[in-house]
């Protein structure tokens, strides 16, 4: 089948993601999600519609003429300068109750805000096959205006929309999302998780408090990009080692946690960069163009090595990138790079708060220690599948995390029609934030919500403390649909591996105060991660 001149090459499989669970074939399913996709009615009004109050009557702090609301995260002048995301969003929950807006910002488009489960599932439920998301708009322009022609026309599921978004996600998801290509990595995933093992016993013999040093974090993104190297270019990058100043590794470490901290000036924070070319704009650019070569560099090294030899290898033996570059070497380029952005800062704050609330909390971190010795009976028995099958408990302590601090605080749509929300007229093309990071904290929706408490997960688990009441759209740290994060799978699994091979090794410790949790690019642990490590006996 051909589509503005791509051969699709589906085989057989099924889709995991898309939202109808019919038993249609991929082949079908993409014929039908196609059609679906351009018939869509998206121009009628809402039965409600008309009984809903005007948009410009939903609450939220008043724009000021001219300057708007701008003002308001201005130092001095502003009521919101310095105020943490989530801590905003908190603060117009109480204020406003189920719906606001911020509106009238000059250099952003407004965000209608929402606090209702039920609103969050009409969104969600209204937002068709092709659900369109438009985050990181700078580094949107990087990959798809700038640097078109290293990216050629093909921009990446994270910062496409509509038909070309389709066109490449159905094709990355059966590669990226099926359980069996995620298994392919355990081995090589525990390698990586023992280094960093490694790297934590080298770290805390440095110290006489045997205390990880304050930029341990950098060490965690270290771990994520070595992970996500695995996956994304089928090679060690060797980023756990003690690395040579001004080397190849070290740079692009530098420059992969630099670009998290530039893509939150531009695309977080107020920013200009639209009209004024500063001097931070152009090393975002620098740092951005060191990155894209060297993976693209790569990327071709693998795509030679492997040359012909592609065409006699099964499926099944063939790597992600293997099948990516089978598939089409600009999608593979596209999605390796994807995962090298969206899987590094994700996966390492999430494991720092999965490893901080472990040390904060001592008797979760012996019973899952418990779970660990019995299924690892030594500190050298390999990780397996069968065995991470066996790990409810890390399971739950890895959802607990991502409940206390998801690092998307809000999952992010444009209305593709006309819909009443928290009983307002929304109109089609309308930005709304849901407000998931702060209900999953709410009493209301999780008992004893600020307390972390891995036990409320567990199927069959205390019913007094079980979430299984909880409304579906409240919890929701990978998204929602079929634009749900793309890396979902392979996230877990290393999260998994990392964890299960720390806490069988070290004991950890949490000699401070507790951690202030903050919000940049993604939210996560925002002290020093100075986690006191110990040996385990045996
Ligand atoms: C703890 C780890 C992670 C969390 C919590 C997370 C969370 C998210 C969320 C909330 C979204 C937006 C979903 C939506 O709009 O419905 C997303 C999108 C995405 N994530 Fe992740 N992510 C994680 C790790 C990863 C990894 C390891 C990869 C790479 C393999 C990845 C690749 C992506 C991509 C490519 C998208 C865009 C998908 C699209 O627009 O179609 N993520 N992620």
């Amino acid at each position: 089948m051909k589509i503005r001149g791509v051969v699709y090459n589906f085989g057989k499989q099924k889709l995991s993601t898309c939202p109808v669970k019919d038993d249609v074939t991929v082949f079908n399913r993409q014929v039908y999600y196609q059609k679906l996709g351009s018939q869509q009615d998206f121009d009628s009004k809402p039965n409600d519609w008309d009984d809903a109050l005007p948009f410009e009557k939903i609450p939220g702090p008043k724009p000021l003429p001219i300057i708007g609301n701008t003002f308001r995260f201005l130092p001095y002048i502003g009521d919101f300068y310095g105020v943490d995301l989530k801590e905003l969003q908190r603060r117009f929950y109480k204020q406003y109750g189920r719906i606001a807006i911020l509106k009238d910002l000059k250099v952003a488009k407004n965000i209608v805000l929402l606090y209702s489960p039920e609103d969050i599932e009409k969104l969600h439920r209204n937002e068709g096959v092709w659900p369109h998301r438009e985050v990181l708009n700078s580094f949107t322009y990087y990959r798809n205006i700038l640097r078109k022609d290293i990216f050629q026309g093909i921009g990446g599921v994270a910062t496409v929309q509509g038909e070309d978004w389709f066109n490449i996600r159905s094709k990355v998801n059966p590669i990226l999302m099926q359980p069996r290509m995620a298994h392919q990595y355990i081995d090589k995933m525990d390698e990586v998780a023992e280094d960093l093992v490694k790297r934590m016993r080298q770290l805390a013999n440095r110290n006489k408090n045997r205390e990880m040093p304050p930029d341990f974090i950098k060490e965690l993104n270290k771990w994520a990009l070595e992970a996500a190297g695995l996956i994304a270019l089928d090679r060690r990058l060797g980023c756990l080692d003690d690395l040579v100043p001004d080397s190849e590794t070290q740079k692009l470490v530098d420059y992969v946690i630099e670009m998290f901290w530039l893509i939150y000036q531009f695309d977080v924070l107020p920013s200009l960069w639209k009209y004024i070319s500063t001097p931070l704009w152009k090393r975002y650019i620098t740092v951005l163009d060191y990155i894209t070569l060297t993976f693209v560099k790569y990327i071709d090294e693998t795509a030679k090595n492997i040359g012909d030899k592609l065409q006699n290898k099964a499926e099944y033996e063939m790597s992600i990138l293997e099948r990516l570059l089978k598939l089409d070497p600009r999608i593979a380029k596209a999605t390796a790079i994807d995962t090298l952005t969206a899987g590094i800062d994700t996966t390492g704050k999430t494991t720092g708060a999965a490893l901080y609330f472990l040390a904060r909390n001592p008797k979760v971190q012996t019973k899952l220690r418990e779970e660990l010795c019995r299924v690892l009976p030594t500190k050298e028995t390999p990780v397996t599948k069968e065995i991470l099958a066996e790990t409810p408990y890390l399971k739950a302590v890895i959802k607990e995390t991502t409940r206390f601090c998801p690092i998307a605080i809000v999952n992010i749509r444009k209305t593709l029609k006309d819909l009443v929300l928290g009983g307002y007229q929304i109109p089609k093309g309308t930005i709304v934030h849901t407000a998931n990071g702060v209900l999953s904290l709410e009493e209301e929706h999780f008992v004893k919500s600020k307390e972390f408490i891995p036990e409320r997960w567990i199927r069959n688990g205390e019913k007094e403390i079980s979430c299984k009441n909880t409304h579906p759209f409240v919890f929701l740290p990978f998204g929602y649909g079929p634009r749900a994060c793309l890396g979902k799978r392979l996230a877990n699994m290393e999260m998994e591996i990392v964890l299960a091979r720390i806490i069988r090794n070290l004991f950890l410790e949490w000699p401070h105060a507790d951690m202030k949790f903050t919000t940049t690019l993604v939210h996560g642990v925002g002290d020093p991660l100075k986690l006191r490590v110990t040996e385990v006996d045996k």
